[in-house]
């Protein structure tokens, strides 16, 4: 449930008052989603989502993630586009929080991905690495390997009450990926870094939209391909399956292509981008109080992930054919 500012009416008709967009026809919050309040706002004029920035987004982050739907869309891709008020404003302020509204996009979101879905997936991010080029904002990835470290020290000592032997996992995990991440010198520009299927939209088999651009920064565009070889490709068994992530990297790699160091260090990035998620998931899991609103997500998923990764032997295990 993801609604932790209620909009009062009133509160609604004043904030829609610096906008353009015809009057409000319906309104009503979005259970989907952890991280803001969503709500779906349909006007004379057309459908909008209201999003309301809770505590983890940092206010001065904004502009990047504003700025960059902006600059996706003029680059034709298909993201949210923020809905300017009538001083050109995109962020404005509803009920204390920082408050924007962007388009609504058509399209549902798949929760057992196929292949066919997997290489439309493949092509939509190198297709949105492309148009990130020329956005003028930089913001550094805070969970990229120099912010695991701080997890790690926040989860210290209750990893093995999740399961056994995970604290001494995971700070093995991190001298091993440290040194291993330090040494790569691969391509940069702005990821998305959180593209798992629920902000992927489809219309049949079609990608139709990208959506929540809020863990999205600057860093290595392979390591957001070893994202999603993580969030697309595992079956619910916990095994990797390679036809799938043989069409993400092969529709990837037909739109934009990847560089031999690229595709080696993919085992690597893959099991750095398991360990990054599993450790966002661990911190929530031991810090979300009993009966909090919010959906906790499995890090025990993350750890499966990670033990493939582990034993990789290389690329040809993620289903890349050269
Ligand atoms: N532009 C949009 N068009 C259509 N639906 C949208 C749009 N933006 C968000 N939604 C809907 O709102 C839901 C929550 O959005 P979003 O994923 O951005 O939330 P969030 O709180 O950042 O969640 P999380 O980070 O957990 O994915 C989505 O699953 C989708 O159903
Ligand atoms: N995609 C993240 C949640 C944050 O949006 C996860 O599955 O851990």
């Amino acid at each position: 449930m993801a609604v932790y500012t209620e909009v009062p009416d009133e509160d609604l008709a004043a904030f829609l008052k610096a906008y353009d967009i015809g009057e409000a026809v319906a309104f009503k919050g979005i259970a989907e989603g952890v991280e803001n309040s969503n709500y779906l706002l349909v006007t004379t004029q057309a459908r909008f989502i209201l999003t309301l920035y809770e505590k983890r987004v940092e206010r001065s982050d904004l502009p990047f993630f504003l700025g960059l739907l902006e600059h996706l869309s003029a680059k034709g891709l298909n993201c949210p586009q923020p809905v300017k008020a009538r001083d050109g404003a995109v962020l404005g302020e509803l009920c204390g929080r920082p408050a924007a509204l962007v388009t609504f996009l058509d399209g549902v979101s798949v929760r057992r991905p196929t292949a066919a879905h997997c290489a439309e997936l493949g092509r939509a991010l190198a297709e949105l690495h492309e148009a990130g080029r020329g956005f003028g904002l930089t913001r550094p990835n805070a969970l990229s390997v120099a912010g695991w470290r701080a997890l790690e020290r926040s989860a210290r000592g209750r990893g093995d009450a999740v399961a056994g032997g995970l604290d001494a996992l995971i700070a093995q995990e991190l001298d091993a990926l440290e040194p291993a991440f330090a040494a790569l010198d691969l391509p940069t520009g702005v990821i998305h870094a959180d593209l798992f299927p629920n902000n992927v939209f489809f219309l049949g088999d079609r990608l139709s939209g990208l959506i929540d651009f809020y863990f999205a920064c600057d860093d290595v565009f392979a390591y957001d391909v070893a994202i999603c070889l993580n969030a697309w490709c595992f079956e619910p068994n916990g095994e990797f399956n390679v036809t799938k992530g043989g069409a993400l990297l092969a529709a990837y790699h037909a739109a934009r292509p990847l560089s031999e160091a690229e595709i080696a260090a993919l085992p690597i990035l893959a099991r750095g981008a398991a360990l990054r998620f599993m450790l966002t998931r661990l911190v929530d899991w031991l810090d979300t109080p009993p009966g909090a609103l919010v959906k906790k997500l499995d890090p025990l998923e993350y750890l499966k992930k990670l033990k493939f990764h582990q034993r990789a032997r290389g690329v040809a295990d993620y289903g890349w054919r050269p």
